[in-house]
């Protein structure tokens, strides 16, 4: 963090250059005086409105860097056809907090709502900043946004991400420079700042990182893309600065259909955290819970429980409800939850089950409140219930991975059964009998991601293990950057360019990783997968004509298109930089998706 706030020593050449990974190539134009950028870092970059549309403005404001910080907040429209910037003269909308036009900083965490750009802290005149102001575009008027509830307060190196029309502030370090984890919601309807109800388990405190907004993006009958804003449910944290640079990455889902659900539940906002597998640790690629499912006696349970204690801080058991007396040994609330019929059905009355069925003439049920307390102890989640319920979860909107045990034999179930000597003869019978059908159902692919034959004990589990990522030395995400602060990712439709930053040494970067977002799965806390990506190397860029840019940090970046992204100003680890590079992916399409199957 300490970089962040370093005075830099002379300004670098301003101007417009572009590096294109494909054919046609404009070579390095520059431009100086009018026109051009102060040399900055830390500044604000905001895009209004769509980078697929044709109105797209984008306005660069602020920042620190040299010569000694403006005593105003220079706003800057770039000129996309003349490759220049444009100052722009503001006005402010004066209050009693606000009299004058707004002091220059920088640092600060910033997002766009509508015609709106929304600076969230920052730091300036010597201070962490407790401020939120506002730039309307259109008017090019500033006004300080006065909002009721607890906002994140003087924090600097916070992210902000606008999702509708509310701003999820992240992250960032306050006046004594200690990193935060805290989430913070600013509505800008209301001017209320929201404290969400937090699932899973959040990450490391940070500043420094970054944050996109990733997820189902609206499909193309729905895109206006001049007054569409960049959708989706869940921002992409990666790594930033905690007590070392970090290498880790989150998701956090603000908006998936789980998360809307326990808002609506709730009646309140919530938020659910994710964490990325990442490296070559012991990690479960399936953070999604798992349901267990197979015919009464094949060895579920004895399964669950060798996983239960081989990895007791990273899964957890959904202990359902049932109206099935317990057995010798058996415990009320670990086991089962053991209910009277009449509470049961009441509770299922008043919407508190994610699924229930009749099994063997006995209610059974996953409460949301049993699978939720795994999700918030940061666990994955394990179900072990009956096809039927099966069925209903895979109608639900937990995203979760469905295993099939099978037994060896019929012959093999019946003596594991009888073996157990838990069930009288009715009960055996009863259960071999609907041990056929739903044996039947092993084989629905539409149902069951997987199936397991139980034959030898420990090689099934072993089997199991392996299909849930839980073989030590497995890595799951692929290609994501290693540990650095200051570098920005920025979305372009399903992708995300990750580029600079800086490491453990002063060296600033220039690693450029493109993530895929377009396959990821979950949007319940600890079940978000599918993040994969690669660093792209010389071989990917035609340096022959194109600018290569400095590396850097504590620059920022906008997407102008699905394929090109802008990259500016920045710290080099001497000097700031005043220039503007176009990081250019034409015919990604192709040989970016090849490289990653
Ligand atoms: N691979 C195996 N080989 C031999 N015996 C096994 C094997 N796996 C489990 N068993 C035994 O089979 C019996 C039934 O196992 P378990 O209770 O785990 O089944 P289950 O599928 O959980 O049944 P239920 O659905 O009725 O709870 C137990 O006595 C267990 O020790
Ligand atoms: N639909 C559900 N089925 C469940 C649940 N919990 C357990 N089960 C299934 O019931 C049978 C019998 O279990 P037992 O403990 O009486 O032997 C077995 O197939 C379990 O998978 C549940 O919450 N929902």
């Amino acid at each position: 963090m300490a970089a962040v706030l370093e005075k830099p020593a002379v300004p670098a050449e301003n101007g417009l250059h572009k590096v294109s990974t494909g054919q046609e190539m404009d070579g390095p134009q520059t431009s100086s005086g009018a026109g051009s950028l102060p040399a900055c870092f830390d500044h604000a970059l905001a895009s209004i409105r769509h980078p697929l549309g044709s109105n797209q403005q984008v306005y660069a404001i602020g920042g620190l860097g040299e010569p000694a910080e403006s005593p105003s907040l220079d706003v800057h429209l770039l000129d996309s056809e003349n490759q220049s910037w444009e100052a722009v003269a503001t006005t402010s909308m004066s209050s009693k907090t606000m009299p004058t036009n707004p002091a220059s900083r920088g640092c600060q965490a910033t997002a766009v709502v509508g015609n709106s750009i929304y600076l969230i802290g920052g730091y300036g005149g010597g201070k962490t900043l407790d401020e939120v102001l506002e730039l309307d575009t259109a008017t090019k008027q500033w006004r300080q946004v006065e909002a009721t509830g607890t906002g994140p307060g003087a924090v600097s190196g916070a992210t902000a991400t606008a999702v509708g029309d509310k701003i999820y502030v992240f992250g960032g370090a306050g006046s004594d420079h200690n990193p935060r984890n805290s989430v913070h919601i600013l509505d800008t309807i209301e001017h209320t700042w929201l404290t969400p109800h937090i699932l899973g388990d959040p990450p490391p405190a940070r500043c420094a990182h970054s944050a996109t907004l990733v997820g189902p993006a609206p499909s193309k009958a729905e895109l206006d893309p001049d007054t569409t804003p960049l959708a989706g449910d869940r921002i992409l944290m990666l790594g930033g600065y905690g007590a070392k640079p970090l290498g880790d990455a989150w998701f956090l889902e603000v908006a998936t259909p789980y998360v809307k659900e326990q808002m609506q539940q709730r009646g309140e906002a919530v938020v659910a955290w994710s964490p990325v597998a990442a490296g070559t640790s012991v990690q479960t690629p399936e953070r999604r819970p798992v349901v267990i499912c197979g015919p009464s006696g094949v060895g579920k349970g004895t399964l669950i429980n060798k996983l239960m204690a081989e990895f007791p801080g990273q899964l957890g058991f959904s202990v359902s409800h049932t109206t099935r007396k317990p057995r010798k040994g058996e415990e009320n609330g670990k086991h089962y939850h053991f209910t009277e019929k009449a509470d049961f059905e009441r509770e299922i009355a008043a919407g508190k089950f994610l699924e229930y069925a009749h099994v063997h003439d006995n209610i059974y049920g996953t409460s949301i409140a049993a699978v939720e307390a795994v999700g918030a102890a940061g666990r994955t989640c394990i179900l072990d219930i009956d096809v039927q319920g099966a069925q209903l979860v895979k109608n639900s909107t937990l995203e979760a991975l469905f295993v099939f045990i099978l037994p060896p034999s019929e012959e093999e179930l019946e003596k594991r059964l009888r073996g157990r000597g838990s069930e009288d003869e009715e009960q055996v019978q009863k259960r071999l009998r609907a041990a056929r059908g739903e044996m039947a159902r092993a084989s629905d692919a539409s149902l069951f991601n997987h199936t397991l034959v139980n034959d030898d004990l420990d090689k099934c589990y072993a089997s199991l293990k392996q299909l849930l990522g839980l073989a030590p030395g497995e890595a799951t995400a692929e290609g994501l950057p290693g540990p650095c602060s200051g570098h920005t990712s920025t979305a372009m439709g399903d992708r995300v360019l990750v580029y600079g930053g800086v490491a453990d040494g002063p060296a600033p970067l220039s690693d450029v990783h493109l993530l895929d977002v377009s396959n990821l799965t979950g949007g319940a806390p600890e079940a978000t997968t599918g993040l994969r990506g690669r660093k792209l190397s010389r071989a990917d860029f035609n340096f022959d004509r194109a600018f290569v840019p400095e590396a850097r940090y504590n620059h920022k970046a906008v997407a102008l298109s699905k394929f090109e992204v802008l990259l500016v100003g920045g710290y080099d680890g001497a000097n700031a930089l005043g220039n503007t590079a176009v990081l250019r992916l034409a015919e990604v399409e192709r040989s970016w998706q090849g490289c990653l199957s």
